[in-house]
C-alpha cells in the first residue's frame, strides 16, 4: 500500500490542495511510482493533522509571482490510475482538496468531516474540473447548489448525496485501507467520474435558467455565482473534456474581474481583525478572555430580543430583564417567537434549543437576580440619563468581576463608564439589528477598559458566531459616524432635486442590499428625530430665530424632522420617504406626496431643482463616507481600513465584492477620491463631509500607496492607540 500525504497545517505553500505544493513533484512522482510498481495494489491519500486539504493557498491568486497552478493535471492523473485509489477525508476538504477527492476513485469520509468548493465566496469558480465532476457524481440541483453558494457539508449530507461512499466514526484511514483493499482487481472504469454522463433533469433547460435568476437576483452584482451556473451548465452541454475548457476560460474572467482580488482582501480582512490592538499596548496577543458562564439582558426592545436569541443559541444560560410586567411580557413572547423560529431551522441538525428551562433563560424584572451573571448587556433607549441610571445600579448588584456592557449605537462610553465603580470592565457591544442575525459586533473600549475586557467581548462575538471589531470611542464609533456623511448627503440630494428612489436605485445597483432611504423607512425616522432632538438639532429646544437650513454655521437639512412632524416615521406608520400597502407593510412605493411636498420645499427654500446624474449621487454619498473614513484611521479610532471595510461588510450591507469602502477607495483610486472631493466640496463649502481629510490628501501626496501600508503614513499615532 503506498500512502500520499496532503499536507495542511497553516497553508503555507504557494498551493495548499495537497499533492502540488511543498513536495508536489515527489508526490506527483510518487503516484507515478505508485502506478509503476507492481507490488502495489491500491493508493490511500490523506492530509496531514487530522485535515484533508482547504485548497489552494488563496494568496497565491494574487501574487505577481502567480504560477500556472497545475492541479487539474494531477487530478487527471489520480483518475487515470490503474490502481483503486481512495480519499480518506478528515477535516476538511474544500476548494482544490474536493476536487482532488473528485479525482479519486472511493472517498472515505470521517463522519465530523466537512466538504464544499467555496471558491464563489472568494470570486472564483472551482478550477481543477470539479464543476465538471461533481454534477455527474451528485446531480446537477446538488451540485450547483453546493458550487453556487460555496456552503461546507457535513459528511452525513456527503453520504446521502453520495458524494462519499461511506462515513466512519473511529480511524478514517485504517476504513480507507480497509475499502482499498477490497475494491483491488474491481473494475476502475465506471469510477472514474469525467467518464459518466451528468445524471438528466427531464426540464434540464428550465431548471438551469431559473437557477441563473435565482443567483443572479442574490448576487447583486456579483459576478462568480453566474459563471458558476454557467460553467456547471457547459457540463451538462458539452464532452468531459470541452466542459473543462469552459471551466478554465470562466476561472480566468473571474481572476481578471477585481471581483475575486475585492472578495479575496475581506477573506483575510476578517482574520487580520481578531488580531487587536488598543493603547497602551494591550492586544490580543498578550490579553486572556474571562469565561462567561452566565449573562444577562436588559431591555428586551428591538435589540434586546435578538441579543437575547443570540446567547441562547450559542447555549449561554441568559437572565432578560425589563422595567416592568407589561414590557417584560411583550418581550418574552418577542424572544419566545424569535427563538421557536430558530430551533425550526435547526430542527434535523445536532444542535438543540433548550429555552424552555428556566436555568438556561429567565424572565425578570428583578435587577437583583444579576449578582451572579459575567456579563450584562444593556440595551435599554438611547438616552444617556437612564444608561447612567442602569450602570449604576449595575455597579452596586453585580458581582466584582462581571463584565457591563452596552449597546450603545453612538454614546459617549465613558460617560456611562463614569456611572460605575469599575470603568475598566465597561466596554460598548455594538449589535446590528436583527441582532441574531447580523454577524458584525462593534466592540468599543474607552479610556479606561481593560484588555481583559476587549478580549472577553472578542471571545463572546466568536462564541455567537459574529466578527467581533475592535474600534476607539467617538460619537457614533466607527460604523454609525461614517453612515452619518452619507445619509446626510443623500437627503442634500433630495433638497436639490433628486428623488429617495432614485438616490436608492443607484445605491442598490452598485450593490448596497438597501438604498439609504428604504433603510431609513425601516429603522424608522422617529429614531434619527430623538436624537436630534437630545442635541438640540431640533424641537423645542433649538433656538429661535436658527435659520431652517443651518446649524452650527454648516448645511443641515430639516427634511427628516418635516416628515416625522407629519408622523411619517416610515414602515410602522405606512409612510416615509416611500408609502406602504399598510402600517408595518415591507412593499416601498414612491409617493407623489412626497414628490409634492420636495416641490413645495424647494420654493419656500428658494431652491433651483436640479437633474443629478447617477455618477454624482454615487459620489457624493460614497466619498463622504470614505473621507471620514481616513479622519477615524488619522485619529486613531480604528488600527487599519481593514477594521472599517470588514465593519461595512458585515453589519450595513456593503457588497463584499467590492471590498469594503477603504478597499473600495483604493480601488477607485485615492487621486480620484480626492478631486471629486475637491470638486462637490468647492461647490458646496458648508458642508464639512465634503471636504478632503488631510489623511487622503497625504496619501495621495505619497503617491497612493498600497492600502496595507496607509497606516505607516500616520506621522504620530493618535492617542487612542
Ligand atoms: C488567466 C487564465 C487563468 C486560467 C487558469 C485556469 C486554471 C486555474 C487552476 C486553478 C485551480 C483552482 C483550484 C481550486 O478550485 C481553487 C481553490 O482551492 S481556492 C481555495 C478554496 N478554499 C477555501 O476557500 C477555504 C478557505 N478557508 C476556510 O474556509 C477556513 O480557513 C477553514 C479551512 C475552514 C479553517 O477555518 P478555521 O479553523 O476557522 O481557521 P481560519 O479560517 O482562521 O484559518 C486559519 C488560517 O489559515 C488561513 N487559511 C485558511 N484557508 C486558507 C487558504 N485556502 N489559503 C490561504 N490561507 C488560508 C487563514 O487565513 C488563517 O490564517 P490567518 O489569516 O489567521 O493568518
Ligand atoms: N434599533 C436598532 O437598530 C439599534 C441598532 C444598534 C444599537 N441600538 C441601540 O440599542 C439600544 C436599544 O435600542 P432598541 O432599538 O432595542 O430600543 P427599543 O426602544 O426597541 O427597546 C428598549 C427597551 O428597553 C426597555 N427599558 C427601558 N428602560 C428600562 C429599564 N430601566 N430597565 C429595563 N428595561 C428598560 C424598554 O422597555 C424597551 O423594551 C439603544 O441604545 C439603541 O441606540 C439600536
Amino acid at each position: 500500500m503506498f500512502h500520499a500525504q496532503i499536507p495542511f497545517d497553516r497553508i503555507p505553500h504557494q498551493f495548499k490542495s495537497g499533492l502540488l505544493c511543498r513536495s508536489s513533484q515527489s508526490e506527483k512522482d510518487g503516484l507515478k511510482k505508485a502506478d509503476a510498481d507492481p507490488s502495489v495494489k491500491a493508493v490511500m491519500i490523506c492530509g496531514e493533522n487530522g485535515k484533508f486539504s482547504a485548497g489552494a493557498d488563496i494568496r497565491g491568486f494574487s501574487s505577481p509571482k502567480r504560477h500556472g497552478v497545475a492541479l487539474s493535471p494531477i487530478v487527471s492523473l489520480i483518475e487515470s490510475s490503474e490502481k483503486p485509489v481512495v480519499a480518506a477525508i478528515e477535516g476538511v476538504a474544500l476548494g482544490g482538496g474536493l476536487e482532488v477527492a473528485l479525482g479519486c476513485h472511493y472517498r472515505v469520509a470521517h463522519a465530523k468531516a466537512r466538504m464544499g468548493l467555496p471558491e464563489v465566496t472568494i470570486g472564483l469558480l472551482p478550477g481543477a474540473e470539479g464543476t465538471q465532476r461533481l454534477p455527474r457524481l451528485i446531480g446537477v440541483p446538488a451540485a450547483l447548489d453546493m458550487i453556487t453558494t460555496g456552503k461546507h457539508i457535513p459528511a452525513t449530507e456527503a453520504l446521502k448525496l453520495g458524494l462519499v461512499d461511506e462515513i466512519v466514526e473511529e480511524n478514517t484511514i485504517e476504513a480507507a485501507i480497509r475499502l482499498a483493499n477490497k475494491v483491488i482487481g474491481q473494475p476502475l472504469e465506471p469510477r472514474r467520474l469525467s467518464l459518466k454522463p451528468v445524471p438528466k433533469l427531464p426540464n434540464m433547460e428550465a431548471f438551469l435558467r431559473e437557477a441563473l435568476v435565482k443567483v443572479k437576483r442574490q448576487a447583486r452584482g456579483c459576478l462568480a455565482p453566474e459563471l458558476c451556473v454557467q460553467a456547471v451548465r457547459a457540463a451538462t452541454e458539452r464532452p468531459f473534456a470541452e466542459g473543462v475548457r469552459r471551466e478554465r476560460e470562466l476561472f480566468g474572467l473571474l481572476l481578471s474581474s477585481g471581483q475575486a482580488q475585492a472578495l479575496q482582501y475581506a477573506f483575510f480582512a476578517e482574520r487580520a481583525v481578531r488580531r487587536w490592538a488598543a493603547p497602551g499596548g494591550a492586544s490580543w496577543s498578550s490579553a486572556a478572555p474571562q469565561p462567561v458562564r452566565k449573562a444577562a439582558v436588559i431591555g428586551l426592545g428591538t435589540m434586546g430580543r435578538g441579543i437575547v436569541t443570540s446567547l441562547v443559541k450559542a447555549n449561554i444560560p441568559v437572565v432578560a430583564l425589563e422595567q416592568d410586567l407589561e414590557y417584560l411580557n411583550k418581550g418574552r413572547k418577542a424572544v419566545m417567537l424569535l427563538l421557536e423560529r430558530e430551533a425550526m431551522k435547526m430542527e434535523g441538525g445536532a444542535q438543540t434549543l433548550d429555552f424552555h428551562n428556566p436555568a438556561r433563560l429567565q424572565f425578570t424584572v428583578d435587577f437583583d437576580l444579576l449578582c451572579d451573571v459575567d456579563l450584562v448587556i444593556e440595551a435599554v433607549f438611547e438616552n444617556m440619563a437612564l444608561k447612567k441610571e442602569i450602570f449604576h445600579k449595575l455597579s452596586k448588584i453585580c458581582k466584582p468581576g462581571a463584565l457591563l456592557c452596552t449597546n450603545t449605537s453612538a454614546l459617549n462610553i465613558d460617560e456611562i463608564a463614569s456611572a460605575t465603580n469599575r470603568p475598566q470592565q465597561v466596554i460598548g457591544t455594538h449589535f446590528f439589528s436583527p441582532a441574531h442575525v447580523m454577524r458584525l459586533l462593534e466592540i468599543i473600549y474607552g479610556r479606561h477598559t481593560s484588555p481583559t475586557a476587549i478580549a472577553t467581548a472578542m471571545q463572546l462575538a466568536k462564541a455567537l458566531k459574529k466578527v467581533g471589531v475592535v474600534v476607539g470611542n467617538c460619537f457614533g464609533f466607527v460604523g454609525n459616524r461614517m453612515m452619518f456623511p452619507y445619509v446626510q448627503q443623500a437627503v442634500f440630494l433630495l433638497e436639490e432635486g433628486s428623488r429617495p428612489e432614485a438616490v436608492d436605485q443607484v445605491l442598490e445597483d452598485f450593490g448596497f442590499k438597501i438604498g439609504p432611504f428604504r433603510m431609513s423607512d425601516l429603522a424608522g425616522l422617529d429614531v434619527g428625530w430623538r436624537s436630534r432632538k437630545e442635541q438640540g438639532l431640533t424641537g423645542p429646544s433649538l433656538a429661535a430665530g436658527t435659520p431652517a437650513r443651518q446649524r452650527h454655521g454648516q448645511r443641515y437639512s430639516p427634511l427628516p424632522d418635516l416628515l416625522c412632524e407629519q408622523g411619517r416615521f416610515g414602515q410602522k406608520t405606512g409612510k416615509g420617504w416611500y408609502q406602504y400597502e399598510r402600517a408595518g407593510g415591507r412593499t416601498a412605493t414612491p409617493d407623489p406626496w412626497l414628490h409634492d411636498f420636495l416641490s413645495q420645499y424647494r420654493d419656500t427654500h428658494g431652491i433651483q431643482s436640479r437633474f443629478i446624474d447617477q455618477e454624482e449621487i454615487l459620489e457624493r454619498c460614497l466619498f463622504s463616507l470614505i473621507n471620514e473614513g481616513f479622519a477615524i484611521l488619522a485619529e486613531g479610532i480604528a488600527s487599519g481600513p481593514e477594521h472599517l471595510d470588514v465593519i461595512y461588510i458585515n453589519g450595513y450591507g456593503w457588497p463584499k465584492h467590492r471590498g469594503g469602502p477603504m478597499f473600495y477607495a483604493s480601488t477607485v483610486g485615492l487621486p480620484r477620491v480626492l478631486a471629486k472631493l475637491q470638486k462637490y466640496s468647492e461647490a458646496h463649502p458648508d458642508v464639512p463631509g465634503l471636504r478632503p481629510n488631510a489623511f487622503l490628501k497625504k496619501l495621495v501626496a505619497v503617491r497612493s500607496p498600497p492600502l496595507k501600508e496607509w497606516m505607516s503614513y500616520l506621522s504620530h499615532q493618535s492617542p487612542k492607540l
